[in-house]
């Protein structure tokens, strides 16, 4: 079973925010890696059974977040250093008088991070539960006195019933880098994209919103609405490679997929000071 209850972990590991109505989210503070998203109890995201938590190796599932760099990166780990790090709560939950709830974690410059990336900065990942809904706004401060580069994105792991029957809607007439296949860019002819093999497709200058729809029981149909994330990446390791995975499940292929907004093909830029926004708001549209 994969471990996406607060009582599967010490409790100083994790952030619940809890509306008490089975709308819930559930943060491990490794990575500040989301790891269930529940609305109406129905859970909507995939965490690999497999998945180690070791407070090392990054959790295999959620949302994880990438930064300062998505992909392999010469200067340290793939997809950067922010998903195995520990963050820090500078708010625990708290809820408001409509019963939603907020959290904010935070992640600055150490040793460790500076000897890889010489640079200051602070993270500061907010997320505000509501019913049906979850927005997760992370804002990267240049705290240092020099610019500073960087590439991002919040890796997500969507649970579905059946990957079969599974579509991400929002994606058509968009140009993707395939990164099975390498080449050249190709346009996205679907209004509905399927995915039935090993995808790794990155999705340039998307629309703000694309919707994920899951098989039945349960159904599920996700909107997902980015600020700032102006790329899409269509992720499923299909059989080989989720074999191949030591940390995923060998059929979990098939319950999930990734739909990751991020920044990733341009990089940001930031200024001695200055800061960068980004957010995405997941909504359940049953
Ligand atoms: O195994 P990980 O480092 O978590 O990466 C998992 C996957 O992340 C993204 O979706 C990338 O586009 C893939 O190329 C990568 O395989």
């Amino acid at each position: 079973m994969a471990k996406q209850e607060p009582g599967d972990f010490p409790a100083g590991d994790i952030v619940f925010l809890d509306r008490g109505d089975g709308n819930s989210a559930l943060l491990h503070l490794h990575g500040a890696t989301l790891i269930s998203w529940k609305c109406h109890s129905v859970e909507n995201l995939f965490l690999s059974s497999t998945s180690v938590f070791d407070n090392k190796k990054a959790i295999r599932g959620g949302v994880p977040i990438a930064f300062p760099n998505f992909g392999p990166w010469p200067l340290g780990p793939q997809h950067g250093f922010a998903r195995i790090k520990r963050w820090t709560v500078a708010v625990p939950p708290t809820k408001d008088a409509h019963g939603d709830v907020l959290a904010v974690l935070t992640l600055e410059d150490d040793e460790e991070t500076r000897a890889m990336w010489d640079y200051k900065f602070k993270l500061v990942y907010t997320l505000v539960l509501s019913e049906k809904k979850l927005v997760s706004t992370l804002v990267i401060h240049n705290t240092d006195t020099k610019s500073l580069g960087f590439t991002t994105l919040l890796h997500t792991y969507f649970r579905v019933s059946d990957i079969d029957k599974t579509t991400v809607e929002g994606l058509k007439g968009l140009k993707y880098i395939d990164k099975i296949t390498g080449g050249k860019d190709v346009i996205e002819t679907r209004d509905l994209v399927t995915v039935d093999r090993n995808y790794d497709r990155v999705y340039k200058d998307a629309p703000q919103i694309v919707v994920i729809s899951s098989g039945p029981e349960p159904s599920r149909k996700i909107e997902v609405k980015s600020f700032n994330f102006p790329d899409v990446v269509v992720w499923n390791p299909w059989d080989v490679k989720a074999k191949e995975m030591g940390d995923f499940d060998d059929e979990g292929y098939k319950e999930m997929v990734c739909v990751e907004v991020g920044k990733v093909v341009t990089p940001v830029t930031l200024t001695a000071g200055s800061q960068y926004e980004c957010s995405q708001t997941f909504t359940s549209m049953l």
